[in-house]
């Protein structure tokens, strides 16, 4: 796999309004990221994202560590480094409100000195992509903050860049442009081979399109892994079991004596048995115990856990646990 981008022992300090105090933003980031990965940089309020996409995109310069675009220092040759990466960060400053979204396309590829029929072709072609051939001639401050996503991003596309950053893509959208937006980014990852770098607090954007997730705590990366193994590893073991009937005196002594959590509700009708497993093959013995009497299993339903559970673990220090845990 190529590395395209490198960050490595990024630090960045600000000094705080009238003080001699400084505020430690980024304190120790490194992380690499593939051609055409969709990589998703998490962490709560104030862990130190945007400034470390500032540093990757220039806008900021880091106190000390590296950071290589396409095997290009972007502090020894930052022009040419940055030649490599489009951000698209809030407030969509890449486009001209004044010009309409036609216009502002045509402008950003004719950019790159491409002929006059080059420039047509590209712009028809990105204005059927991102479905905005109706609002072609429309100004852009005009648009809804949806649309202006959509062209911010077709404008990055532009710039031919290998990389797109995106800060909070999705933010403010309504349910069905936050699914354009997202169908956009996949295909711009596989199709056009682009590597995209997502920050957002949307984590149900973040487990639909980042094949991998970097998480930044206290100006810290706590976690860099890929999402599913993150599902894998904080995966519940926690089951509800319905039964048919209640269970005897022998088996709530069984079942106190092989799983204290266990709790055990009886109904007049049913019973209830709430367990969360260690291991995942311990159900088999809880099973036993009901067998030992024949009592009839209604229904079994496992709890579910998402990616935002799962990054409030993270985020809290849980993911050594879950490590001893699963292995
Ligand atoms: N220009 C600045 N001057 C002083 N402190 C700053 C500046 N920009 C950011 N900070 C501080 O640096 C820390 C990291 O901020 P940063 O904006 O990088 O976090 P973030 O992870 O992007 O947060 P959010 O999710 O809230 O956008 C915070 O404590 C923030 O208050």
């Amino acid at each position: 796999m190529e590395t395209i981008i490198e960050v490595q022992n990024l630090k960045k300090s600000y000094r705080k309004r009238k003080s001699k105090e400084y505020i430690h933003a980024v304190t120790d980031v490194s992380f690499k990221v593939n051609r055409g990965e969709i990589v998703g940089l998490l962490g709560p309020n104030g862990a130190g994202k945007t400034t470390t996409i500032k540093m990757i995109c220039g806008l900021l310069i880091p106190d000390s560590g590296t950071i290589t675009i396409n095997g290009i220092n972007n502090q020894e040759k930052r022009l040419k480094a940055l030649r490599h990466i489009s951000a698209v960060l809030e407030g969509n400053r890449n486009l001209y409100w004044r010009l309409t979204v036609r216009e502002n396309l045509e402008y950003f590829a004719g950019n790159r000195g491409a002929s006059k029929k080059e420039v047509t072709r590209q712009v028809d072609e990105l204005l059927e992509k991102f479905r905005l051939q109706e609002k072609a001639s429309e100004l852009v401050n005009r648009l809804s903050r949806g649309m202006q996503q959509k062209l911010a991003i077709a404008v990055a596309m532009l710039a031919d860049s290998d990389v797109i950053l995106l800060d909070e893509p999705t933010l403010g959208l309504d349910v069905e442009t936050s699914y354009e937006v997202r169908d956009l980014l996949r295909s711009i990852a596989t199709d056009y081979n682009r590597t995209i770098i997502i920050s957002s607090h949307d984590m149900d954007v973040i487990q639909d399109i980042c094949e991998r997730t970097v998480i930044i705590n206290g100006g810290k990366i706590v976690t860099d892994d890929r999402v599913e193994n993150l599902l894998r590893l904080f995966e519940v073991r926690a089951y509800t079991i319905t039964l048919g009937e209640q269970l005897s005196d022998k088996q709530q002594k069984l079942l106190n004596l092989m799983f204290p959590e266990a709790e055990y509700k009886a109904d007049t009708i049913q019973s209830t048995v709430e367990v969360d497993l260690e291991k995942s093959e311990a159900i088999y013995d809880l099973f036993d115990i009901f067998k030992q009497e024949e009592t009839p299993v209604e229904s079994i339903d496992r709890k579910s856990i998402n990616f935002e559970q799962i990054f409030m673990k993270i985020v809290k220090g849980e993911m050594d646990d879950a490590r001893v845990q699963s292995s």
